[in-house]
């Protein structure tokens, strides 16, 4: 199987905290892959990482078999909510219209395709009618989907989302993982940071088990068993339960 994000050695500090512990693993193309583990287990870390986000001590990855700076402008990210500035004065059409913005053409202005392209994509995420609106003015569902509506205005092969979820109602995510099997079966690639397992199992294709280090990755069938589980959450259960 065509490999989307091949991760090797993949080691992150925060000053003396050790947030990832020689991390390699591939993620498939063309699946909805979940990376899952325990509070703090680096799932976000991992992310951040493999996107040049923030520093790495050691490891390599490439994307599709090239470098990020080469395959950058095919991946969106999508990160946690509490990690973006709501008060910042922008409307939801210009977020999504950043979605067309061409790194290597950045004096140009966006054509009518391009607005053609926003406009049609605010529609598959249900927001036409809050094109103008200041982006904090809106629920966390509707926020979500801004940003989820600028990674399709910008016809990214690679989609990676933190926590999409997170304080969102039902019929929101109901329709973030409506459009999220839509792009896998249309072939792009989506990598999902979340937390609640009955969802992965229910949604995802594939899992990777993280807590610190890898745990387990592969299809969801073989991975989500109680054995891994409790590797990767197991300490954290018993400490709960006190
Ligand atoms: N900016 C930072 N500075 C220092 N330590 C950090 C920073 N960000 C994360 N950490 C630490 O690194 C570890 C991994 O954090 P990370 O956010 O990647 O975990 P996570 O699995 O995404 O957690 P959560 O489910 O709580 O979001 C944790 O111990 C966290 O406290």
């Amino acid at each position: 199987m065509k490999k989307a994000v091949e991760i090797n050695d993949l080691t992150v500090f925060y000053r003396d905290t050790l947030a990832l512990d020689n991390v390699s693993v591939s993620i498939n193309s063309g699946k909805i892959t979940g990376i899952i583990g325990p509070n703090g287990s680096g799932k976000s870390t991992l992310l951040k990482g493999i996107l040049g986000i923030i520093p790495v001590k050691k490891g390599t990855v490439s994307f599709f078999g090239s470098s990020l700076e080469k395959y950058r402008s095919k991946i969106a990210y999508v990160p946690q909510r509490e990690s973006i500035d709501w008060d910042f004065p922008i409307t939801v059409e210009e977020v999504v219209a950043m979605g067309r913005i061409r790194p290597k053409k950045w004096w140009s202005r966006t054509t009518m395709a391009d607005r053609e392209i926003v406009k049609e994509t605010l529609k598959k995420v249900q927001l036409s009618e809050f094109v103008n609106r200041q982006i904090g003015q809106l629920s966390g569902g509707q926020q979500q989907r801004v940003f989820l509506a600028r990674a399709l205005a910008q016809e990214a092969e690679l989609i990676v989302m933190d926590e999409p979820f997170v304080g969102i109602d039902m019929a929101s995510q109901e329709s973030i993982l409506s459009i999220v099997q839509k792009l896998r079966d249309s072939g792009k690639t989506v990598v999902i940071v979340h937390h609640d397992l009955s969802v992965v199992a229910e949604y995802f294709d594939e899992v990777i088990l993280l807590n610190k280090k890898l745990i387990a990755n592969g299809p969801i069938s073989e991975i989500l068993k109680s054995e891994n589980i409790e590797k990767a959450y197991g300490m954290t259960l018993l400490l709960n339960r006190k």
